[in-house]
């Protein structure tokens, strides 16, 4: 029997620090940001459909799509947000499910799926366990801000573009609050994956 932990929280809520620890733990992890880089890259079906609904002009030089353009323009008009969804997330969501199944089929006891939208993309079916990482929404912006360089209305854009933390929390089989020390962090994560029999 294996466990699928899903991990999820807000932007700049702390999950990359977490996956991080998972990892140096021997747990593997998948990304769905990631996996959202690489079903968009050059010739992809994920890339040529964007193509289509947001012309070249989304394109840098090199023909790779322009993350920063397309960020400006999908976190500021829902509707839009809705149609790159519509596009990359059944391929996300394909592609993760195959990686995980390859982790199964190696042995893997414990696999983790780091999902920012867990919750909004309805994929919770997947995954037996949640961790929700939580911040509170001044740090959050604050470190939004400071990791990306964002004013304080480019951050406020992408935060309000998710389901609010503190809903998550009430979802949660498990919550890690992140607005202390990494080493307090860390304590957490170990105690619930102690709990859960995994350590
Ligand atoms: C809009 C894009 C091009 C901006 O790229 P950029 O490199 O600036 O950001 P990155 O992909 O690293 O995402 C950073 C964070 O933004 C948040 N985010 C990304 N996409 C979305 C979305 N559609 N809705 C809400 N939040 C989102 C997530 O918390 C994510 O961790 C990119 O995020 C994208 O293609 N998004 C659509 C696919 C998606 O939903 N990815 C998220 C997980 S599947
Ligand atoms: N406990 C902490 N104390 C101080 N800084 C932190 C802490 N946890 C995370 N950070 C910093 O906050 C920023 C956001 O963290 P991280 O990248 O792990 O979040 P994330 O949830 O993976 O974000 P995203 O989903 O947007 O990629 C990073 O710059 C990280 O170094």
């Amino acid at each position: 029997m294996s466990l699928t932990i899903g991990l999820t929280g807000g932007i700049a809520s702390g999950k990359s620090t977490i996956t991080r620890m998972m990892r140096e733990l021997g747990i593997p992890v998948i990304d769905a940001d990631q996996v959202a880089r690489e079903v968009v890259e050059i010739g992809k079906e994920a890339y040529k459909n964007i193509i289509e609904v947001f012309g070249r002009e989304i394109l840098q030089e090199n023909g790779e799509i322009n993350r920063a353009k397309l960020g400006a323009i999908v976190f500021h008009d829902e509707e839009k947000r809705k149609k790159l969804n519509a596009i990359v997330h059944p391929a996300v969501r394909q592609h993760m499910l195959a990686k995980k199944e390859e982790y199964i089929h190696r042995g893997e006891k414990t696999i983790v799926l780091d999902i920012p939208l867990l919750f909004e993309s309805g994929l919770t079916h997947f995954v037996d366990k949640i961790i929700v990482v939580y911040v509170d929404e001044h740090i959050q912006l604050e470190r939004l801000m400071k990791r990306n360089g964002f004013s304080q209305d480019e951050a406020l854009a992408r935060i309000q573009a998710q389901m609010p933390l503190h809903e998550k929390v009430k979802k949660a089989d498990a919550v890690i609050d992140n607005n202390g020390t990494i080493e307090e962090t860390k304590q957490q994560l170990l105690q619930i994956l102690t709990k859960w029999d995994v350590l």
